[in-house]
């Protein structure tokens, strides 16, 4: 089984060790977000550098990574470190061909790690670097840089999969609030039943069960920047007038609360469901509805943007290039054939697509007969046979098989959206469409 890429980060990003990986001279090459947190004071600027420009006294004090440059061996030890106790270690060369390939460090400490929030927790990088180069793109961005430096409320509307939540944190890294937090909630990731106390907190006490001390929810998280609801369509209606409270009075109570907390948060939320009919078949409330869209943005689909496709094609091989370290092309018949596809799944099946490329072709050049192997079959690729290809088929195969393979793993529909970044509503929809039970 490939491992899936979201899902790896997200393995090595919520583990409570630090993980750091380094080439054979001992250059950094990855490190988990705990290891980044714990050692280089969360920054992203030490891959490319040497593990001794780390000044920090602990981490010099545990690594493994001379030793094992020097003697190519692996070693695994607990030392003990005054004051702070005892430190497990794993430093392992992984080979290729006798030669270290590249060296994975793990360290565990003597703390209990505090397991990293989900990822709706993480306040999340500014996505800057997207593709916004089409035609139907441009009047939306000639939006966001006019409203810059209002906190108007936005909606932005698309089928699954067009961007809606990239182009949330565009809009966020292109505001006054650029620099403060931008979080995520997404409504219909978080269980109903937990869904006012991760938003709103409680205090001391408030229920049975409940911690000592409150907690803190990611409403106030947000505060002085960015609060994104995606899925607002799902956000139960119990909780929607709490909603309407924070947008026009800038306050919410916490659960169990005597008085209502201010804070200072822009919203911008997005939905796939059609929120005009969630407000007539009264799921949806009439005037949170008005509130949340002060402007709108729409998405279209990836076949309305049909001149986005081919810098679509070459943003995401220069991606999977980088992040593979390897250097395909692609032949203009394969260009020729993606950009004729539907993509019903829109952007995100393009880039799915595109990684399998990338990841299954056999030689330095992706061809037409590589698409095949989106479902582990060489015919084509070795009779060359394309007129046989129905590409929306294979697709469909391709995803069906996906699911099929996650959903057997994680057997809860919030977990496989998870894994393989996608919203749970599309999971849902999608394990119906192909009868996965
Ligand atoms: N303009 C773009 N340039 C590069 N990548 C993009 C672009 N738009 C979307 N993507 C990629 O496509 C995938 C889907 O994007 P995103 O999650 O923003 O879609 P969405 O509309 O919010 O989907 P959903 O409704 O299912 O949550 C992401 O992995 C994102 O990286």
């Amino acid at each position: 089984m490939k491992f899936n890429k979201i899902n790896f980060n997200d393995i090595v990003n919520t583990i409570g060790f630090y993980i750091c990986m380094y080439d054979k001279e001992g250059i950094i090459r990855y490190y988990n977000l705990a290891f980044k947190n714990a050692y280089l004071h969360g920054s992203e600027a030490f891959v490319g550098k040497h593990f001794s420009s780390i000044e920090n006294v602990e981490y010099q004090g545990v690594t493994g990574i001379k030793a094992v440059i020097e003697t190519s061996e692996g070693q695994s030890y607990q030392k003990k470190i005054e004051n702070l106790g005892l430190f497990y270690i794993n430093t392992a060369p992984i080979l290729h061909n006798g030669e270290i390939n590249y060296i994975i460090e793990t360290i565990a400490t003597p703390f209990k790690a505090p397991i990293l929030p989900v990822k709706e927790h993480v306040p999340e990088a500014p996505a800057q670097d997207m593709f916004l180069g089409d035609i139907k793109m441009q009047s939306i961005l000639e939006t966001i840089s006019r409203i810059s430096n209002f906190d108007s409320t936005i909606l932005i509307t698309g089928e699954s999969g067009t961007g809606k939540s990239m182009l949330a944190k565009y809009i966020h890294s292109k505001s006054k609030r650029a620099n403060k937090p931008f979080i995520t909630i997404n409504c219909a990731a978080i269980p109903e039943n937990l869904i006012e106390s991760e938003l709103f907190g409680y205090v001391a006490g408030a229920f049975t069960g409940a911690s000592q001390k409150g907690k803190k929810g990611l409403v106030e998280a947000a505060d002085t920047g960015t609060l994104f609801l995606d899925e607002i369509g799902l956000l139960p209606l119990q909780l929607q007038s709490k909603f309407l409270q924070l947008i026009q009075e800038k306050t919410y109570t916490p659960i169990g609360a005597l008085k209502s907390k201010t804070v200072d948060v822009r919203i911008i939320s997005a939905t796939n469901l059609n929120l005009k009919k969630q407000v007539m078949e009264h799921k949806f409330r009439e005037d949170l509805f008005y509130r949340l869209r002060v402007i709108e943005f729409h998405m279209p689909p990836l076949r309305e943007r049909v001149d986005a496709i081919n810098p679509l094609i070459d943003y995401f091989l220069q991606l999977y290039n980088k992040t593979y370290h390897i250097n395909k092309s692609i032949t203009f018949e394969t260009r020729k054939l993606l950009c004729s596809e539907g993509w019903s799944g829109n952007i995100r099946e393009l880039q799915y697509v595109m990684e399998r490329l990338v990841v299954t072709s056999r030689d330095d050049q992706i061809t037409v007969g590589d698409i095949p192997s989106f479902h582990e079959t060489d015919t084509v690729a070795e009779n060359n046979e394309i007129k046989n290809i129905k590409f929306e088929d294979e697709v469909e195969a391709f995803e069906k098989e996906l699911l099929f393979r996650y959903y057997s793993i994680y057997k809860s529909t919030y977990k496989l959206a998870t894994a393989i970044g996608i919203s749970q509503t599309k999971a849902s929809r999608l394990l119906r469409k192909y009868n996965i039970q």
